[in-house]
C-alpha cells in the first residue's frame, strides 16, 4: 500500500470509499477535527503516564481532592448551533488531505481564545494537542527501524516504546513457491470437488456429544423421588407434584434442547441460531458458517503434517498451510510465530483484529501430538473459533451452557484422543474436575486469547484470568508452550501479561498494520445530545448505515436511543442492565442489519464480528486511550472508509475523570471483607462459606470484579489464605413430598443435615448448600450431586453467590492488603 505523507495525516489510500466523497468541508472554528490516518506516531508516552489503563484496584485517593480550578473560561469555543450567525452551521467536517490536525488545533486554540492551556491544571480538561486524538502516522512503523516512535493503529495494537521488550520485526516473507508436486492439481480437484459435495463438517458445536445421547431420564411418577429440590425457592409456586413435575420436565427438556437444536444449528450451517450462555450468563447468537467448507484429502494432509513434525520449514508449514486452509501465503507475523510455537517457545502475539492469529495456533495443533487448550472469555468467541477451525482438526468446548452428559462426551473424546483442539473458558480452571482429566492428557500448547485480560492494567481485565499463571499452566496442566493472543494491549498491560505468563521479552511477535480506513475526529460539544442528532444528520454519518454509539452511562443509552427512535432513527440500547437474552437480540439484528444502531455503553463489543460497522461515534469520553482504540477498531473491518467522531465536553471530562477511581477500595473496606471471610466464628480453616455478589457489593460498596479481584489474590498469593470455588446458587428449598422428614433423616445423613440447618417455611425446608456442606463434611459438589439424586433441579439462578474454602485463617489480619493488590 501506498504511503502518505506524514503532513497531511488524513489521506486515505487505496481505500475504496464506502460512499461517495463527502463534499468538501467547510472551515470551521468549531470543528476539531484531527482527521487521522490511524497510521500513527501517537503520543503514547505522556497518554499513559497520564491515563493509563486503570488497574482494579488502585487506592483510593486522599478524600482531600486538590481544589479544582475554575474553567479558564467557560465559554471557550462558539458553539455554531447556538450561534446563528456562525456561518459554519455544521460543527461536523471530516477533514481530508488538505485540513492538517497540526494546523487546526493551534487554530483552534487561538480561535477558542483559551487564556490558559488547557492541561495545565491536572483536573482540567487536557489540551487538545495532548489528546489520544490526533493519530499521526507512522511511517518508521513500516520499516525495520527499531528506533520507531510510539504507535497507535487505531483498532490495532497500541504500545509504547519498552526498554525491555526486543520487538521481533515482522519478518518479510519470502516464501519459495511450493513445489510443484501433486499439490496443485489435487488442491484444484479439491476445489472442484467443494462446490459438489458439502461435507459434514467435524467441528459442530456439540458434534462432541453423540446425537444418541439418551435423554434425561424421566422419572415415573411413582419412582422414589421422596424429596423435591428448588434453588433459591423458585419451586415455591410448584407445590402441586403435577405441575412441578410437568413445569421442571419442560424446563429441563427445553434447556437440553435448546442446546441440541443449536447442534443442529451449527451442524446444518446457515439456518437460524438460537441463544447460548457465557460463563456470565450471557446470550449469544450461534449461527453456521453456511457451505464454505473446504474438503480436504486426509492423507495428504497426513503426510503434509509428518513433514512439518520432520522439519518445519517454511516450505513445510506452506504446503500445510495450503492443503489445509487453502491460502497462499501466511500474513504478517504468522510464520513468525507459528515456528516458534512449534520449537517449543512461548510467545506473546500482538497482531490487529482480524489478522490472523487463530491460524497461529490452529496450524501448529494439527502438528502436535497432544492437545492444544485455547482458553477463550466468551461462548460467542469460543463457537465462532470453533467453527473456524478447519475441516481437518478436530475440536471441543466446555461451557457452562453444557449438559452434564454433553461435558462427559467432551471429556471422553478428550481421552481418546478424537480432540485437537479444546476451547474452555477462564471459569473453568476454578473447577478441580476439569484440572484433574488433564493428568492423562498430553498438553501440547495452551493458547490465551484475548490476553489482556490477564493484566489488571487492561481495559478488560478479568479477576479469572489472574488464576492463568504460567506456574498453573505449566505445573496444573503440563502445558510444554503458552501463545497468549492479543489485538490491544498497551506496553504495561504486555508487559504484566508475559511477566504472569512468563514469557521472555525476547518471544514478543508484533505485526501492527495500521489501520488507514478510519477516520477520526472530535468536537467540543456544549449540548451533545443536539450535536449528536446533528452529526447524524450530516455527510458522512447521515449515510452509515450501521453506527455504534458509545456512553458512559446506562440512563444515557436508553435516553440517546429513545431519541433516536423518536427521530425515526432505528436504534437499539445495549448495556448489561438489559436482560441477556434481549441484548443477544440486538446484537443479532445490528449484525443482520436490521438496525442502524446500538447505543451502548462498553459492554458491547467484544465478540463482536461485523466487518461494515461504518461509524462509532463517542458520545462520552472513553476511560483510556486503549479503550477508545479498540472501540474505534470496530469500525470498518471491512477496508472500508469509516468514521468515528467523538465528542468532548467538560462535564463528561470531569465525571470520567473522578470515576477513574471508583474502581479503588480503601484499607477500611478491605478490612471489612476479611473481617466478614475470616473472623466469622463459622468460617475456620477447611469450611465453606459464601457471599451473594450483589449484595456483597454493595455492603461493602466494591464492584464484583473488585471483590473477586481481592478473592483471587488470597488465593493466588504467598500464602493460600483460600480457594475459589465455581460459582454456584447455593439457596435451597426441599419440599418433602412421600416421606416423612425424619424417617428420611434416619436413612441419608445429608437429609439429616439439612434439616438441623434449614428453615422451615410453609411446608418447605429452606437451607444453605455451604453450611449444610460444613456440617456433613461433604464437598459442595458432592452435596449438589447428592441432592439432585433426590429431586431434580429447577431454578432459575438469578443470584450468584461465590463460594470459597477457607484454607488459612492464621495470619489473615497481618495482611497489609494493599501491599499485596496494589499494582505499581
Ligand atoms: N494466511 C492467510 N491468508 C488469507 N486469509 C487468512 C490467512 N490467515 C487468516 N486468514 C483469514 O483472516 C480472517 C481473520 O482471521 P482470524 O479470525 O484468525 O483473525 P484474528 O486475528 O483472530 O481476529 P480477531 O482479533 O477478531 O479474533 C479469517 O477469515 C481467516 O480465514
Amino acid at each position: 500500500m501506498d504511503s502518505d505523507s506524514d503532513s497531511d495525516g488524513s489521506h486515505i489510500s487505496s481505500t475504496p470509499p464506502r460512499h461517495p466523497p463527502p463534499p468538501s468541508p467547510l472551515p470551521s472554528r468549531r470543528a476539531l477535527l484531527s482527521t487521522a490516518k490511524s497510521r500513527t506516531q501517537a503520543k503514547y508516552t505522556s497518554i499513559t503516564s497520564t491515563k493509563s489503563s486503570r488497574p482494579i484496584l488502585r487506592p483510593k485517593p486522599s478524600t482531600k481532592q486538590p481544589k479544582k480550578n475554575p474553567p479558564s473560561n467557560p465559554k471557550t469555543l462558539e458553539n455554531p448551533i447556538q450561534n446563528p450567525q456562525n456561518p459554519y452551521s455544521s460543527p461536523f467536517q471530516i477533514h481530508k488531505n488538505d485540513t492538517v490536525s497540526s494546523e487546526v488545533l493551534p487554530n483552534l486554540t487561538k480561535n477558542a481564545s483559551c487564556s490558559k492551556p488547557l492541561i495545565q491544571n491536572p483536573l482540567s480538561p487536557p489540551k487538545f494537542s495532548d489528546l489520544p486524538f490526533q493519530i499521526h502516522r507512522n511511517d518508521t512503523l513500516l520499516s525495520n527501524d527499531n528506533s520507531s516512535g510510539e504507535v497507535l493503529p487505531a483498532g490495532g495494537l497500541c504500545l509504547s516504546k519498552f526498554a525491555s521488550f526486543s520487538k521481533t520485526r515482522k519478518a518479510i516473507l519470502n516464501l519459495e513457491p511450493a513445489e510443484a508436486d501433486s499439490i496443485e492439481p489435487r488442491l484444484a480437484q479439491q476445489t472442484e470437488k467443494k462446490e459438489a459435495v458439502v461435507r459434514k463438517h467435524p467441528n459442530l458445536i456439540g458434534s462432541n456429544v453423540s446425537s444418541s445421547l439418551p435423554a434425561k431420564k424421566v422419572k415415573c411418577v411413582n419412582e422414589g423421588n421422596f424429596v423435591r429440590l428448588n434453588i433459591n425457592g423458585y419451586g415455591k409456586k410448584f407445590a402441586s407434584k403435577f405441575k412441578r413435575r410437568n413445569s421442571n420436565s419442560s424446563s429441563g427438556k427445553k434447556f437440553y434442547r435448546r442446546w441440541k437444536k443449536k447442534v443442529g444449528v451449527v451442524g446444518k450451517e446457515g439456518e437460524g441460531g438460537n441463544g447460548l450462555c457465557d460463563e456470565e450468563g450471557l446470550v449469544v447468537e450461534v449461527k453456521g458458517r453456511g457451505g464454505e467448507r473446504m474438503d480436504f484429502d486426509a492423507k495428504l494432509i497426513e503426510d503434509a503434517v509428518m513433514r512439518v513434525r520432520n522439519e518445519a520449514l517454511d516450505e513445510n508449514l506452506l504446503r500445510l498451510l495450503k492443503l489445509t486452509f487453502g491460502y497462499d501465503s501466511f500474513r504478517d507475523g504468522q510464520l513468525e510465530t507459528i515456528k516458534m510455537v512449534l520449537s517449543g517457545k512461548s510467545t506473546m502475539l500482538v497482531l490487529p483484529t482480524g489478522a490472523g492469529k487463530s491460524l497461529c495456533y490452529q496450524l501448529p495443533a494439527m502438528v502436535f501430538q497432544g492437545v492444544t487448550v485455547v482458553i477463550s472469555p466468551l461462548i460467542s468467541l469460543m463457537i465462532d473459533q470453533l467453527k473456524q477451525l478447519p475441516a481437518a482438526v478436530e475440536g471441543g468446548l466446555l461451557c457452562s451452557s453444557q449438559t452434564p452428559e454433553e461435558v462427559l462426551e467432551t471429556y471422553k473424546l478428550l481421552e481418546e484422543g478424537s480432540i485437537k483442539v479444546l476451547f474452555v473458558s477462564p471459569e473453568r480452571f476454578l473447577n478441580s474436575e476439569f484440572l484433574s482429566i488433564f493428568c492423562d492428557t498430553q498438553i501440547s500448547l495452551v493458547v490465551i486469547d484475548e490476553a489482556h485480560c490477564v493484566s489488571e492494567w487492561s481495559h478488560n481485565f478479568r479477576p479469572s484470568y489472574m488464576r492463568l499463571k504460567a506456574s498453573l499452566l505449566r505445573d496444573r496442566l503440563k502445558a510444554q508452550c503458552i501463545l497468549a493472543m492479543t489485538a490491544t494491549a498497551t506496553t504495561k498491560t504486555l508487559y504484566s501479561v508475559m511477566h504472569a505468563l512468563d514469557i521472555p521479552s525476547s518471544n514478543l511477535i508484533q505485526a501492527v498494520k495500521p489501520r488507514d480506513n478510519l477516520q477520526l475526529s472530535v468536537s467540543l460539544s456544549e449540548n451533545r445530545m443536539k450535536d449528536l442528532m446533528t452529526l447524524l444528520k450530516t455527510s458522512p454519518f447521515s449515510e452509515a448505515k450501521s453506527i455504534i454509539i458509545y456512553c458512559k452511562f446506562q440512563f444515557e443509552t436508553d435516553l440517546i436511543c429513545k431519541y433516536l427512535c423518536d427521530s425515526n432513527i432505528s436504534a437499539k440500547s445495549y448495556h448489561s442492565g438489559i436482560f441477556a437474552k434481549e441484548r443477544s437480540r440486538t446484537q443479532e439484528l445490528f449484525c443482520a442489519n436490521k438496525i442502524r444502531v446500538v447505543v451502548a455503553t462498553v459492554a458491547f463489543g467484544m465478540g463482536l464480528n461485523k466487518k461494515d460497522i461504518e461509524a462509532v461515534i463517542h458520545y462520552s469520553l472513553p476511560e483510556s486511550l486503549e479503550e477508545y482504540v479498540q472501540e474505534i477498531g470496530r469500525a470498518g473491518r471491512d477496508g472500508r472508509i469509516s468514521y468515528c467522531h467523538l465528542f468532548f465536553d467538560d462535564v463528561s471530562y470531569f465525571k470520567t475523570r473522578s470515576l477513574m477511581y471508583s474502581d479503588g477500595v480503601d484499607e477500611y473496606v478491605v478490612n471489612k471483607l476479611l473481617c466478614q471471610i475470616f473472623s466469622d466464628s463459622t468460617n475456620s480453616a477447611g469450611k465453606i462459606c459464601s457471599l451473594v455478589k450483589e449484595s456483597a457489593s454493595r455492603k461493602f460498596d466494591m464492584k464484583e470484579e473488585v471483590i473477586l479481584t481481592i478473592l483471587t489474590q488470597l488465593e493466588l498469593g504467598e500464602v493460600q489464605y483460600l480457594h475459589l470455588l465455581p460459582q454456584m446458587s447455593v439457596t435451597c428449598t426441599l419440599n418433602f413430598h412421600q416421606t416423612f422428614p425424619a424417617l428420611l433423616a434416619m436413612k441419608d445423613a445429608v437429609v439429616a443435615a439439612i434439616l438441623k440447618n434449614s428453615e422451615i417455611k410453609d411446608g418447605q425446608y429452606i437451607f444453605d448448600i455451604p453450611s449444610v456442606a460444613n456440617s456433613t463434611r461433604l464437598q459442595v459438589n458432592d452435596l449438589s450431586n447428592h441432592l439432585q439424586t433426590l429431586k431434580d433441579v429447577k431454578g432459575v439462578h438469578e443470584r450468584y453467590y461465590i463460594v470459597l474454602r477457607i484454607d488459612a485463617t492464621a495470619g489473615y489480619k497481618d495482611l497489609n492488603f494493599p501491599k499485596i493488590v496494589w499494582v505499581d
